[in-house]
This record gives C-alpha cells, structure tokens and sequence, in this order.
C-alpha cells in the first residue's frame, strides 16, 4: 500500500492561509474529532467529463469555452476593428502607390494623420486580441484542468494500481503538458477562425468591388487548399498521437525512476537507468522529429500552391482585364489578393492544429470519463461518532475475474476499543482486508459493517474520515511539519495546539522542535529531510491528530536502532489506546500487544490461541508470516 504524492507549489499556496495561527483549545480524549459533514464543494463546470456521443474532440470543450464567452467576445471585436482598419488602410495604400511621383504635401498633411490613426488603431486592437483570447484559452484550460484532476481523484484505486493502470507519470503528463497544448491550440484557434475569417471576407469585398469576374477565378483556389490541408492534417494527427504516447512514456519512467534515486544509486544502476531513459528518450525523438516535419512542410505546400495559382491568377488577369481597370484599383487589387495569404494560410494551420492536439483531448478525457465501481450509494448516511465495532461477515475477494480469491468467505469481529493483530504469509490478503474496510474495494460477497451499519450504506467522506490508515510505506508531502500532521484540515482550519499535542503524544516533538523552524519547518519532497524514524513519528502524529475511532496499521517492516524503536513503540501505544485497532503485524512484540490475533492464508482466518503464541515467541518465523 504505497503511495508518493506531492503537493503542488499552487496548492501549497493554497493551503498555507489555512495554518490557524490562535490555536483553539480542545480536549483529545476522550471525544472523536467530527469535522463538518460538508465541507463546501468545489463547483466544477462540466458536472460530468463525458463527451457527447459522437462529439468531436474538440467539441468537447465546449462547455470550457462556453464560460469564457467575455473575453472570447471581446477579442473578436478588437479582430473586427483590426479588420476594419486594415479594410481602410488597403484602399488608401493603393492611391498613395498609383500616384507616388504626384504626391503632395497638403495631400500628405490631410490624409497622413488619418493613415496613422488607422495604423495604430490596428496595432492596439492586434494586442487586446491576443490579450483576451490568451485569457479565454487559458482559463478554459485551467477549468479543464481542476475539473480533470478531480476526477482522477475520485477514481477507485483499481485505477492506479495493478497491471492496466495508468500510471501517475502519465497522468501527471496529460494535465500539465498536454492540457498546456490545448490551451496553445484553443488561442491559436480563437484567434485564427474568426479575425481570418473577418480578413478574408473584407479582402474578399475589397477584390469583389474592384473586379467580380477575376474575384471569382481567384476563389477557386481554396477548395484545392481545403483538400490538401484535410489530407495532411489527418497525417498530422495520427503522427501527433504516437509522439504524445511516447512522451508520456518518458514521463512515466522518470516519474518511477526519480523517487527511487537511492535504490538507483545503492546498486549502481545509473549506466542501465540512463540507458532506459535514452531508448525512450529516442522514441520519443523520432516520434517527435516526424511530428514536426510534418507541421513545417504543410505550410510550405499550402504556399506552394497558394503562390502557383496567384502565379497563373495575375498571368491571366493581365490578358482577361487588361483595360478593365485602372492601376489603383490594380494595386488594390493585388494587394488584396496579396493580404489574404496570410488568413487563409492561418485557417488552414488552425485545421492542423486541431488535428494534432485531438489525441490530447481525448487522453485527457479518457481520465475523466468512467464508472466507478466503488459507488456512493444514494441513501448513504453520515456517522458522526462511531464505537468501533467492525464486523466482515462471509466477505469474498478478488483483485480480477480471473484470478484467485485473495478473501475466501472470511469472517472477523473487532469489537469496539479491541486491538485484533493479523499475521500471515507475504500475499496472504492483510492489506487487502485493509482496502475493503475502508472501502477502496467492494467486496464481491458478504458485507462489512461498522457499528451495525454496512459500510456501503455510509457515506464515504464520513466512513474514511472514522477509520485512519496508518501504513508502512509511509506518505509524508512536501510542506510543513504541521500540514503533514494537520493533512485532514488542510482545507478547513489546522488546529497548532492539537498538532503539538499530537507531536508530543508520538514522541515527535523533541526532535520537531529541534528543525530549523519548528512545526513551520517544510520537509522537503515525501519528507526527505527526516530520517525513517523521524518519518514513522510524523505517521503517528497524523493519526493521533486525526483522533480515528478505528486505526487501521500496517506494522513497518525495516528495523529502527534501539532508541528510535522505543520511541515509536511507546508513541504506538498511545495511538492504540482506547480505539479499536486493526494491526498487520510483523513482529512478536507487536502481535502480543494485542488482544487476539489471526493467522490470515490463502483467504481463509485462523485464530491463534495464547499459549500457541507464548510457545513461538521466540520463533523468527513470524515474522515472516509462517506461523502454523
Ligand atoms: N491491485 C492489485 N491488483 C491485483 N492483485 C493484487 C493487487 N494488490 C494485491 N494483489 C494480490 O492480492 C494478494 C494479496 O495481497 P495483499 O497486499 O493483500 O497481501 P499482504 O498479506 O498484505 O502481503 P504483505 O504482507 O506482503 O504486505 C497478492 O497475491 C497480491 O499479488
């Protein structure tokens, strides 16, 4: 049971406000800590992450879009006003063109402010475009974003661990590098559609007023871009798909291999490591090399045939209207033509694009869309104080349809302030029996039940909040002493004099204080800064903090030195005392800590009787789990 999160810069920020500076005084025993039953909610945009049936991918985002309709309004009416300007500024370049060895300088006094007023007005509303629609893109985005990131978190941990999960590098790639794409890709297509639409109807008016007939001819280009551009973006995007997967898989690996830098180190595996990294690292080179080919060469060809046909367009126009119009309205013309290069080159970067950034869509879609299989049920109920009688009754479990059952029609009653030790082989099903009491799994037969309630009928906020798991593989975040230990009130209020109170309790203060800056002291990524002890002391801290009616302990396996040992042990004890504990024990002086213990194997329980204890006390092997 092993998990390594971090706690973002951003929340850090977050949650620091929280820190109650005029700590309140409260009492820890003997009353349970019953925080709010509903802390208020983050409001997501989009209720569920679901495309529509048949939606395209960038349909999607629709709703994200939707609610920065503002700024999306306001940046296409600074793109009209561009394009207004520009459709003055281009009629008056062409007079100014045609009668340049005849110019004057009233004419130059008269029409030069209005010509710089125009120019400028262009420019002003070129940048609150941008302004606006980067705003639009990146909210959005940022919405996505949360809404995205809520839901991984309130997927079953099924999700997370075994063989199909996908693992957190993946999805730490999808939300921050793929989701910045998106967001690159809604500008690129916000400020591209509508302002290059605007452009190229305004040249259009403008060449339609001078010539309809060579207007016409010129038209008929776009319909070949159209099928190039349509051909080449669909290459784009399978491209584009392959180069994020192997970029996700190089985000994967170094999101394993970096936490486990010690483990690297200790076996000198920094020359087979690095040589992993540079097999996907080349993977992921010409994944990518391909991808950008691609997005160089599409502009070219589109160029390329933009350029060819107004090759043959201003060959042909000299010989169909030669004396159909006058050199103004020619310069105007061409220099129309001319600007729309520019717009309708853009359209088609915009459709290519949209192309390569569908594949992030998607995989940042498929994290939200799913059935969960650990549902709250509709009726569920809060507990607000709980005993601690926990009963499995008949439970049966598996991890997959095709695999043996890890829980054969177990049955165990904890009864309330007991402390029930369980032993048994490696695999034998402890820690799973841990997941289904707090309710990560569902068990596929017979029921579990607190105080008389089945767990399924309880809501879960209320059951995980009564049932504390301390594990061996401990989870400390980067932050503050006093937010690992105060972690169930990050977003409410952190309590000090309840943190140095459960400092205390599990002989964490000595040393606590003794950190540069106390319980202020950040502890660096998973509490780098703290030795393994140190670690289990802060563990405990949570707990005690966190004041559970049932306690849920995954013993440590690694040996601490003598002193360290007697520390934890004595703050163990505190921690145990008047709750009902749960304990997977691996060592003797554990397993006689508790009132009764079970023998868990292949599924099955066994209880162990006292004198059978007392006789293998001294018998290593359990351990190691092999008692009987
Ligand atoms: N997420 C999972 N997906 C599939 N199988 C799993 C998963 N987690 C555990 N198992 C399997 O379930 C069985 C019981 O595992 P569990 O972790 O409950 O054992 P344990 O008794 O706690 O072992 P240990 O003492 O080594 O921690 C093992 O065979 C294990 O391989």
């Amino acid at each position: 049971m092993s998990s390594s999160l971090l706690i973002s810069p951003h929340y850090k920020l977050l949650l620091k406000p929280h820190l109650n500076p005029t700590p309140t005084i409260e009492k820890f025993r003997p009353f349970h800590f019953c925080p709010p039953l509903n802390p208020k909610p983050l409001t997501p945009i989009s209720s569920s992450l679901k495309p529509k049936p048949h939606a395209l991918p960038f349909q999607s985002l629709e709703p994200y879009l939707l609610s920065q309709s503002k700024p999306i309004l306001l940046g296409w009416l600074c793109s009209a006003i561009s394009a207004f300007s520009l459709s003055k500024l281009v009629p008056k370049i062409g007079q100014f063109s045609s009668n340049l060895a005849h110019i004057e300088l009233t004419t130059l006094r008269n029409e030069g402010p209005l010509l710089a007023a125009l120019v400028a007005a262009k420019m002003v509303a070129c940048y609150l475009q941008q302004a606006f629609l980067w705003e639009a893109a990146l909210s959005a985005v940022f919405n996505l974003r949360v809404d995205v990131f809520g839901k991984v978190l309130e997927r079953d941990l099924g999700f997370f661990e075994g063989g199909n999960g996908v693992s957190a590098g993946d999805i730490a790639y999808r939300v921050t590098a793929e989701a910045a794409d998106v967001a690159s890709t809604v500008f690129f297509l916000l400020n591209t559609i509508v302002p290059s639409t605007l452009r190229v109807s305004v040249m259009a008016m403008q060449m339609f007023a001078i010539s309809p007939v060579l207007s016409l001819i010129s038209a008929a280009v776009i319909p070949c871009m159209a099928l190039v551009i349509a051909h080449l973006g669909e290459r784009l995007r399978k491209i584009s798909k392959k180069a994020n997967l192997g970029i996700a898989a190089l985000a994967a690996y170094l999101n394993e291999v970096l936490p486990a830098i010690l483990f690297v180190k200790a076996n000198n595996a920094e020359l087979s490591e690095r040589s992993r990294f540079q097999r996907l690292a080349h993977i992921n080179l010409s994944n990518q090399l391909k991808k950008k080919k691609m997005k160089a060469l599409i502009p070219q060809i589109t160029q390329a045939i933009y350029l060819g046909a107004l090759f043959i367009f201003c060959f042909g126009s000299l010989v169909v209207s030669s004396g159909s119009f006058d050199g103004s309205g020619m310069v105007s013309f061409i220099t129309s033509l001319v600007l729309l290069i520019e717009p309708i080159q853009g359209i088609g970067q915009a459709y290519n694009e949209l192309k390569q950034v569908e594949p992030a869509i998607e995989r940042i879609y498929a994290l939200g869309s799913y059935i969960p299989k650990v549902r709250q049920n509709p009726d569920a109920i809060p507990l607000d104080c709980v005993a601690g009688d926990v009963r499995f009754a008949d439970v049966s479990f598996k991890y997959k349809d095709n695999t043996p059952l890890v829980l054969d029609r177990l049955n165990l009653h904890v009864r309330a302030g007991e402390t029930v030790a369980l032993v048994g082989p490696s695999g034998g099903g402890k820690t799973t029996l841990a997941k289904l009491l707090l309710r990560l799994y569902d068990p596929l037969s017979g029921y579990i039940s607190i105080d008389n309630h089945n767990i399924q009928h309880i809501r879960l906020d209320s059951l995980r909040r009564h049932i504390c798991l301390v594990s061996q593989d401990i989870t400390l975040f980067s932050g503050t002493v006093a937010e690992n230990i105060g972690y169930r009130d990050l977003m409410t209020h952190i309590d000090m004099e309840r943190v140095e109170l459960a400092g205390r309790l599990a002989n964490a203060d000595e040393f606590i204080r003794m950190l540069p800056e106390g319980y202020e002291t950040n502890i660096g990524a998973r509490g780098s800064i703290l030795s393994g002890g140190q670690k289990q002391r802060l563990a405990i801290a949570r707990a005690v903090y966190q004041d559970p009616s049932v306690l849920i302990l995954d013993e440590a396996t690694s040996a601490l030195d003598s002193r360290s040992e007697l520390l934890v042990r004595q703050a163990l004890q505190r921690l145990t005392e008047n709750r009902t504990v749960l304990v997977i024990a691996h060592r003797p002086e554990t397993v006689m800590m508790a009132d009764r213990v079970f023998h868990l194997n292949e599924g099955k329980l066994q209880e162990l009787t006292r004198s059978f204890l007392m006789s293998s006390r001294e018998d290593t092997s359990l351990s190691t789990g092999l008692v009987i």
